[in-house]
């Protein structure tokens, strides 16, 4: 006891002397709550799923954007009552004036094509991958920031728009080993409850507050969206029809329901078309018709669609939809069309690890030059500048060490291959190189003399 009782006291002077206290260090290594460091290992990983978020969006000639993290927050003020608006990460600037860091990529979208006037030539089709923000209660402990690959049409008002979103996301599904047996894709149409309000009179200017009540089904049950219906003055008979309308299984039975309206025979219309698109891109297998989707944006005005893990464990992997009025909410003199997903970057990390598809990945170091004396650094940093000139990645030892200790850090920055910089061989012009893949015990790597080669026909 004696002894543990001076290392901590040993450990808390140490500490202290480094402005720390006797607990741990002087500041929190922690990042803020809610949010994640990307150290060197999880940085690669996430590089990999960006560059193939990047590679399907290319494929499908769509260009990236980006924007400020920070926006006014009256971009995202609406009347709906969601939750990524009630959750805004949002504070008084020191100029005074109210912003937020963006919860949400769209309404930035909207506001820069409508920045370029009658300038842009429709329609576009961007992407981008955001971090975007929410302020979460410490309690609920769900992450504040996260960041997420947007793709959008913007100036298409045919189903032909939501088509190409849907090839992209089963694309990239693709691209990372997901198969339609591991995923689906629910597609419904809010002109459905649009068509079931106007047969109940309701007023349009309820239908957003009724469709992020609706989306709250799955975690409240059907009584309760009655209630809420009920308390956003819908009548009984109309919010229970409404509720009824979300369990039907096929547009068939939708079209029984809902008969003849006209908002609704658009609604099936359009849905039957883009299924038939969908056979005809291949990626029919991956969709299916279900009426209770009608995911929690306010903005959303038709097709709407939501990616989910066929086992029914995850959260929704990605979700988008059509929103035709948001450009004119901002403003546009015209009404513009548009449609879009946006895909987090958290939940489909956890279905990749679940199914076993993510990439062992490693550093990737060409050479590891290591001098053999203080005197030869400066022929060896020499080699280092013509490697990589050639376009090689070489790391250079910092501190002269004995061959042993440079085996060890060129495995730790998984170097392929060591060039030792020696008198004797650089008197001849030449270095030794050695193979640092080849399966061998320590022994066998410390007596490899490698080969020697002149310096010129490094590269
Ligand atoms: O998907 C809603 C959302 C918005 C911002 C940040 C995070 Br984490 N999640």
């Amino acid at each position: 006891l004696k002894k543990e009782a001076a290392k901590a006291a040993k450990a808390a002077k140490k500490a202290e002397a480094k402005g720390g206290t006797p607990a741990g260090p002087a500041i929190s290594t922690e990042p803020p709550s809610g949010t994640r460091d990307f150290f060197p290992a999880e940085m690669r990983t996430r590089n990999w799923l960006f560059a193939k978020f990047r590679e399907t969006a290319r494929q499908l000639a769509f260009v990236e954007y980006d924007a400020p993290v920070l926006e006014a927050e009256q971009l995202y003020v609406r009347k709906g009552g969601e939750e990524i608006t009630q959750q805004m990460y949002n504070f008084t600037d020191k100029d005074g004036k109210a912003v937020s860091l963006r919860p949400e990529m769209t309404p930035t979208l909207a506001r820069m094509i409508l920045s370029l006037g009658g300038k842009v030539l429709l329609p576009v089709k961007w992407f981008s991958i955001p971090q975007c923000w929410r302020f979460e209660t410490v309690q609920r402990g769900r992450k504040r920031e996260h960041f997420q690959w947007n793709m959008d049409i913007v100036g298409e008002a045919s189903i032909a728009a939501e088509a190409e979103l849907l090839a992209g996301v089963t694309s990239f599904f693709k691209s990372v080993g997901v198969t339609s047996a591991d995923v689906g894709i629910k597609v419904n149409s809010r002109k459905v409850l649009a068509a079931i309000l106007k047969m109940y009179g309701i007023d349009d200017d309820k239908f957003e507050a009724v469709c992020v009540i609706v989306d709250k089904l799955d975690k409240i049950g059907p009584d309760e969206t009655v209630q809420l219906l009920r308390d956003a003055q819908v009548s009984d008979e109309a919010a229970r029809k409404i509720v009824a309308s979300l369990s039907l299984r096929s547009i068939g039975e939708l079209q029984e329901l809902v008969g003849e309206h006209p908002v609704a025979a658009d609604a099936m219309r359009e849905m039957k078309e883009l299924f038939a698109l969908a056979e005809a891109y291949g990626f029919g297998d991956w969709i299916l018709f279900d009426a209770s989707v009608v995911r929690g944006l306010a903005y959303y005005t038709g097709i709407v669609f939501e990616g989910f893990d066929r086992k029914g464990e995850l959260r929704a992997i990605c979700g988008g939809g059509r929103y035709d009025k948001l450009l004119s909410l901002y403003g546009s003199p015209t009404v513009v069309p548009a449609c879009g997903f946006g895909f987090g970057d958290c939940v489909i990390m956890e279905l990749l690890q679940e199914k076993g598809l993510l990439p062992h990945l490693e550093p990737e170091v060409d050479f590891v030059v290591c001098p053999f004396n203080a005197e030869m650094r400066l022929h060896a940093v020499q080699v280092a500048a013509t490697l990589r000139a050639a376009g090689y990645a070489v790391d250079v030892l910092l501190a002269n060490k004995r061959a042993d200790k440079a085996f060890s850090y060129a495995d730790r920055v998984s170097g392929r291959r060591m060039v030792f910089v020696a008198p004797d061989e650089w008197d001849k012009g030449s270095v030794r190189v050695k193979d640092l893949r080849l399966e061998r015990s320590e022994e066998e790597k410390l007596a490899d003399r490698g080969i020697e080669l002149p310096v010129a026909e490094l590269v």
